[in-house]
């Protein structure tokens, strides 16, 4: 309570008082065509558009009384309100019911897989409309860690993301390059592929985030400079313009993985193309709050 409740509830009207200055900004340019001041316009709501995203991908990490204590250390956090950040956490399946019952009513769940069609005879699989009855609204797909461990392609990754959105869920769709890629050069190349196998088969990109996770950053401590995730965040931004279309280039949310921690997570939140996080190992501690709280940065952006 107090200040720092005072500060949070502010936050909202900081960004509405900064859309209000770039209004007023946008009209006061007369020279510019009709046109102009539309795109302007039009790629100003974009990018307030573009919520800071926060995700916690736990992995295969917890047990019940730990799960408990990391759900109530969220619970306890103060981060910004729902309209400046959405924040999903993705335990284990068999921790999601708990996880749902008990976290906050502003953060949300997301399972770490589904399975590519209709529930059946797939032994070990969960599938989307099990996830849909569970009421967890979001899925993570195409993890790294499951394209290169149990070799799932990324025509089967764009299969997947398009049955469960076709089930209803959100997706927070993985993509990104191994160290061996980025050394010979073709990370865009990567990157665009594995976008394009779900560019394919998807046409409403409304409940897509994506995920850039280089793998060579993943649980390495080996984060993304600032630069290196911008840039490929806005060679797959501008990938998305020419592949699909400028509203889906301007609309999806692009978000970046790789040792995200409380302490360089600022840095990364105030490049402009990089709309959130896909958090592993520090979404299992206290510093996940100081992650979710850099959707701050850009309050002023
Ligand atoms: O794989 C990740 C999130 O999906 C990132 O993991 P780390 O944050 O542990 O590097």
């Amino acid at each position: 309570m107090g200040d720092d409740d005072a500060g949070l509830r502010t936050l909202s009207s900081f960004h509405h008082k900064a859309f209000d200055h770039k209004w007023s900004s946008c009209h006061r340019l007369t020279k510019l065509s009709k046109g102009d001041i539309q795109f302007s316009i039009s790629a100003l709501s974009s990018r307030m558009a573009r919520k800071f995203f926060v995700g916690g991908n736990w992995k295969c990490n917890g047990r019940t009384e730990e799960v408990k204590k990391i759900v109530a250390t969220l619970n306890e956090g103060l981060v910004p309100a729902s309209d400046i950040v959405d924040v999903v956490v993705s335990p284990p399946f068999v921790f999601l019911p708990l996880v749902k019952s008990l976290l906050r009513s502003d953060f949300h769940v997301a399972a770490q897989n589904c399975w590519v069609k209709k529930g059946g005879a797939y032994t070990g699989e969960v599938s989307a409309e099990m996830l849909v009855d569970l009421e967890i609204p979001w899925v993570i797909l195409g993890h790294s860690e499951r394209r290169l461990l149990l070799n799932e392609s990324k025509e089967f990754v764009g299969d997947k993301v398009a049955y469960a959105l076709s089930k209803g869920l959100k997706v927070i769709a993985c993509v990104g390059e191994t160290l061996e890629q980025r050394e010979s050069g073709s990370t865009l190349d990567i990157v665009a592929a594995q976008t394009k196998a779900i560019a394919d088969r998807v046409s409403d990109w409304t409940n897509i985030v994506i995920a850039y996770e280089p793998v060579w950053a993943i649980g390495t401590g080996k984060v993304a400079t600032p630069v290196q995730a911008q840039e490929v965040h806005a060679e797959l931004r501008e990938w998305l313009k020419v592949n699909t279309s400028p509203e889906v280039a301007a609309t999806v949310r692009i978000i970046y993985g790789g040792s995200v921690n409380g302490a360089n997570s600022k840095e990364l939140a105030a490049q402009p193309d990089v709309d959130g996080f896909l958090v592993g190992g520090a979404s299992l501690k206290p510093e996940f709050i100081d992650i979710i709280n850099s959707a701050t940065v850009k309050k002023n952006a």
